[in-house]
């Protein structure tokens, strides 16, 4: 079977690329502006149709999103059949044929990857999509159709979804009639599964009180108002920000990216969240997750990535204790070199810590190499893998105690309750919630587990950030040569001090992270870091941030 050229080209046609434009699929699939994406969407179809191919029809999953960026940005992510991200060796694939100028390149293209994957052209394929409440996902969604339509295929529309279902479903599709079965594909089953296990695992608990939901103005809002109505009394949910068809509104001023970054509470919550509350953001797809409250001084604290795998793994090591299965589950965590030094310090005292380079796919695979690997990234993106081997053991045990049967039932009802495909806003606030109610803490002994150090991201715009390779983790810097011991000289005056500098691998810049005991001194040592890296990489004396020193 060849392909259908004509059909292809007719369809190619109607999406032409910006020529001066190039595209890379990079940690988050695509993202950019949404009024260039067009002709991307359209290649993604192909591509899709192909990648199912090469997996025998099994379904892959394709989502519309720029997730926590502006509302004029868009995106397109591939979603391999158990619900985690593409293949990496296909990354190089979509960029190519994004990139493919005329037909006769992207037609070579295609068959270049066709020949080099060996896909036999007559297998099955089938697509499941999905997108956020972005204005300009319909518009995208056809280009996208136009794309399946070249290769002769409908997929599966699943309309406005967040991130985490449409991997949830791209899973349960894969697994159906199988002993993996993962739960019914649709919303309603991910709805029943998380709200049933939840239900389960707060039995006989006091009813909390009511939890702030920030919705980012996004496709969390819907998915949270109807998880809203499974829960019913047993988790009390006032959902924010849950306007979705206001231009402009998306992330503006809230969500969890902005509470993370700018460290501060979305003015829209300023006049409703009481002090001692519980509120949470959620970003513009719901697959990230930041808590906070305020003191009774009316300060702000911040519940990120970091604290949350610090209640979440400490409350799992205590069920396998208690379940009886020290020894034999083992429970590790995985973070990137943007965890706080304090958690990292906090959760090392207590199992395994690895450190792995940023982006998803990485803490994914590390954290499948632990029987219950917990991975968040200090953002608030992060989830639960329980191992096949840790599935089996956890079904076959027999507790001798019946201290050993609650808690083993608390680790088997937990396996249920979260999104073992990708990290997901919901399912990890219901984790959240649950851990808060078996341990009778508020938001303030939560954040008493640790004191994080304070820490300073910042941005800095370079000519050309490909320059900048790291080490250890994106921990050193390999080039621009001489750089990192330039800044091991500034990082050892600080007390407490500890700074990395890394390209973004999803906007044109260099991102500077630096931590230390004291404020003041976090902020000086990041700000002279910044210095560091502009000048040594060219930057232009008279555009020089002010701040950097
Ligand atoms: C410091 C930071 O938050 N970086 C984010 C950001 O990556 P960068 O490569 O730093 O641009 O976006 C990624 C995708 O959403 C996310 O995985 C990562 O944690
Ligand atoms: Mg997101």
């Amino acid at each position: 079977m060849s392909l259908p050229l004509d059909t292809i080209q007719k369809h190619f046609d109607l999406h032409p690329k910006p020529s001066t434009l190039q595209f890379q699929y990079g940690t988050a699939g695509f993202r950019t502006s949404a009024s260039v994406l067009d002709s991307v969407l359209f290649r993604v179809g192909i591509l899709a149709v192909l990648r199912s191919k090469k997996l025998d029809g099994k379904t892959i999953g394709v989502m519309i999103t720029a997730s926590h960026n502006p509302e004029p940005d868009n995106g397109v992510k591939l979603v391999d059949p158990r619900g985690e991200m593409l293949e990496a060796s296909w990354e190089h694939h979509a960029s190519t044929l994004a990139n493919a100028d005329t037909f006769g390149d992207f037609v070579e293209a295609l068959e270049l990857i066709i020949k080099s994957t060996k896909i036999e052209l007559s297998k099955p394929a089938r697509v499941v999509y999905a997108r956020d409440t972005r204005p300009s996902g319909p518009a995208l969604i056809a280009a996208f159709e136009d794309g399946l339509k070249a290769m002769g295929l409908k997929g599966r529309d699943e309309g406005v979804k967040t991130t985490p279902v449409l991997h949830y479903l791209v899973r349960c599709i894969n697994t159906k009639g199988t002993k993996e079965e993962y739960g019914e594909d649709s919303e309603t089953g991910y709805m029943m599964k998380l709200s049933s296990a939840f239900k389960k695992l707060v039995a006989g608990k006091p009813i909390p009180q009511p939890l702030i939901i920030d919705c980012a103005n996004g496709v969390g809002g819907p998915t949270a108002e109807l998880l809203s109505t499974y829960l019913g009394e047993t988790l009390p949910l006032i959902n924010l920000n849950t306007a979705t068809k206001t231009l402009g509104a998306l992330n503006n001023a809230c969500g969890a990216d902005f509470v993370k970054t700018t460290q501060r509470l979305p003015p829209s919550l300023s006049s409703v969240l009481k002090p001692g509350q519980r509120a949470c953001s959620l970003d513009g797809d719901a697959d990230r997750l930041i808590y906070y409250y305020l003191d009774e001084r009316n300060q702000f604290h911040l519940l990120d990535g970091d604290k949350i795998a610090a209640l979440v793994a400490a409350f799992i090591v205590e069920l396998v204790k208690s379940a009886g299965l020290e020894g034999t589950i083992d429970v590790g965590v995985v973070q990137t070199a943007y965890a706080n030094g304090a958690s990292t310090k906090y959760l090392s005292e207590r199992l395994p810590v690895r450190c792995v380079p940023t982006g998803v796919k990485y803490l994914h695979h590390a954290a499948e190499h632990y029987s219950v690997g917990v991975y968040f990234e200090a953002n608030g993106h992060g989830t639960v893998l329980f191992s096949p081997s840790a599935m089996e053991t956890l079904a076959g045990h027999i507790p001798s105690t019946p201290a050993q049967s609650t808690a083993l039932n608390h680790l088997i009802n937990l396996t249920h309750l979260v999104n073992q495909t990708v990290g997901d806003a919901l399912s990890d606030m219901l984790m959240v919630e649950v851990v808060l109610a078996h341990k009778s803490y508020s938001g303030i002994e939560w954040d008493s587990l640790y004191s994080d150090l304070p820490n300073r991201l910042v941005r800095v715009v370079v000519k050309d950030r490909n320059i900048f390779k790291t080490e250890d983790a994106e921990r050193r810097l390999v080039s621009p040569q001489g750089l990192q011991a330039k800044l091991d000289d500034v990082i050892k005056k600080y007390d407490g001090g500890r700074a990395f500098v890394r390209p973004s691998g999803t906007e044109d810049v260099v991102r500077v992270y630096a931590e230390a005991t004291l404020r003041p001194q976090a902020d000086e040592l990041a700000f002279k870091v910044a210095g560091l890296v502009y000048d040594q990489s060219g930057g232009d004396p008279l555009t020089r941030p002010k701040e950097f020193l």
